[in-house]
């Protein structure tokens, strides 16, 4: 009776405190599934919609995973800065978990001195300034090869994938950079390269019923296929990444200037470097290698395309985004990298692509760590953060006409999209911002200086502006469901002039 007793008292203290928690509001959750049957095929866009009628900071349940959806920009500031020791975890999903060696890589690791350490030799030495300039000429040799493969549509008259042009561009200089090779080898050949990155992202992007419901959901995953699909896809990018290091371990050494990631990783391994006590080996080089092919290579892809689509919907903003170009490089054949500084219009146009269409719609999920209170109610440890980037970019609250291509607006305007500016958050803020900005802006500025200034695009026959789709498919990254094809056509001088 006595011990009876006195679970009774430990209950009715552990209900009191619960009743007295001041959670964020939210819809309610259906038994077992939570709001899982709210989120659509585009969860942004329905998680946005819910947030206009539940606030800028919302509870969820993802099955079983309290989630708070961010949507607004003095929410995102107070997670992503004034909160941001709290919450820059990552959460452990089943994809992510797999496809890096178990957490060994920079985006998913959990915070901590591995991260710390991996995030300061990223930040130091494998995407420092200095290194971003030192691979200033392979951006300027790939973009020019792709100019010359579109000059031969152009000559055909035939249409240009954009999404393929700019995805096979990214693949190269990722390959050059990472790896000292333009592309890897035959049996990686006839798309099957691109073809296993592909089936990477789309593993990343999957729904996982085991990230959902821990306790049963591995049973569904099996069920579903979904375990052997990603194992089958970790396989074929470990023997890539296998392949790249026997081949380097193999080769005379080369000298500093041309060092790729790879023989610095392979140097480090040498010096039995260690990480946060955690000496440095094949696999969390593979690990870092993931990374930089998954979170490097689909999103800067993505933005050119969407920055083609909406200047294709926008010939005004095409014409002077070319004559600005025309008039600050005149008649030379390409637009190089001292060029880019002129081009203030290009500048204006990006920011306004990415603040329509950030690639990370929703940032990549972050875990909190500790209790702490958000704009007045309870969030607790453990609770999944998600930033609507897309959300907060559309905002008429905060832009006028949001969903209209104006680049115009961004002029004489201090925002922009380094983490500072909480209306902008292509690439994150705080502690887990994105550390390959530079470059990923890098080749997006030089790509599409490029292709604006060697061509005229027009669109498909019998198409108009307004037939152009921005519908969205959505996977870890939002794409255009509808391909871009567009016609290049070659200026002669006197139309240009
Ligand atoms: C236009 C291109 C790119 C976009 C839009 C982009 C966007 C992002 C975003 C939104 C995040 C998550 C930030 C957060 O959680 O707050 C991120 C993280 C990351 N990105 Fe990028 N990224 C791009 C290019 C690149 C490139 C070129 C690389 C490397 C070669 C890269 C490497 C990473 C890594 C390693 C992380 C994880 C950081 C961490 O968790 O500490 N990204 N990126």
């Amino acid at each position: 009776f006595h011990g009876k007793n006195k679970t009774a008292t430990k209950t009715m203290t552990m209900t009191t405190k619960q009743r007295k928690k001041n959670l964020p509001p939210g819809p309610p959750p259906l038994p077992i599934i939570g709001n899982l049957h709210q989120l659509g095929h585009l969860p942004h866009q329905s998680l946005w919609e819910l947030s206009r009628r539940y606030g800028p900071v919302m509870l969820i349940h993802l099955g079983c995973v309290p989630t708070v959806i961010i949507s607004s920009p003095s929410a995102a500031r107070e997670v992503l800065k004034t909160h941001d020791l709290n919450c820059c975890n990552r959460p452990r999903l089943l994809s992510t978990g797999r496809l890096t060696y178990d957490h060994l890589d920079i985006a998913f690791t959990e915070y901590g001195d591995y991260w710390r350490e991996l995030r300061k030799l990223c930040l130091l030495k494998l995407l420092s300034a200095k290194r971003v300039q030192s691979f200033r000429y392979v951006r300027e040799e790939e973009v020019g090869s792709m100019i010359e493969s579109i000059a031969k549509s152009a000559e055909s008259g035939t249409l240009v994938d954009m999404k393929e042009k700019f995805m096979a561009l990214t693949v190269s200089i990722t390959c050059r950079v990472a790896f000292g090779t333009a592309f890897p080898w035959m049996e990686f050949k006839d798309g099957r390269f691109m073809d296993m990155i592909r089936e990477a992202m789309a593993m990343l992007g999957s729904f996982s019923a085991s990230d959902a419901f821990p306790r049963f959901g591995w049973i569904v995953d099996r069920f579903t296929g979904l375990h052997s699909r990603l194992e089958k896809s970790f396989r074929s990018m470990d023997v890539f990444y296998q392949k790249v290091i026997d081949e380097h371990r193999n080769t005379n050494k080369r000298n500093e200037e041309e060092e790729d990631i790879v023989d610095l990783l392979l140097k480090m391994e040498r010096d039995q470097t260690e990480l946060a006590t955690v000496p440095l080996q094949e696999d969390n080089i593979k690990a870092i290698l993931m990374d930089i092919f998954l979170a490097g290579v689909d999103t800067g892809a993505l933005v050119m395309d969407w920055t083609m689509a909406e200047l294709a919907r926008n010939p005004k903003a095409m014409r002077k985004a070319r004559e600005e170009i025309q008039s600050c490089v005149g008649n030379k054949k390409w637009v190089d990298e001292d060029d880019l500084h002129g081009l203030k219009y290009l500048k204006l146009l990006l920011k306004e692509a990415m603040r329509l269409h950030p690639p990370n719609v929703l940032l990549v999920p972050r875990e909190t760590m500790g209790h702490f209170k958000l704009f007045g109610y309870d969030i607790d440890p453990k609770t999944r953060i998600q930033v609507n980037v897309w959300g907060i970019g559309r905002d008429p609250n905060l832009w006028e006409s949001p969903e209209e291509f104006v680049p115009e607006r961004f002029e004489g305007s201090p925002i922009d999209y380094k983490g500072n500016h909480f209306e902008l958050l292509t690439f994150g803020a705080g502690r887990r911002i994105c550390p390959g900005i530079s470059m990923g802006m890098a080749v997006v500025e030089l790509a599409l200086a490029n292709v604006l200034h060697s061509f005229d695009w027009k669109l498909p026959e019998g198409m108009t502006e307004k037939d152009v789709s921005m519908e969205e498919g959505a996977g870890q990254t939002v794409f255009k469901k509808v391909p871009l094809t567009l016609l290049p056509v070659k200026p002669s001088p006197e139309t240009d002039a």
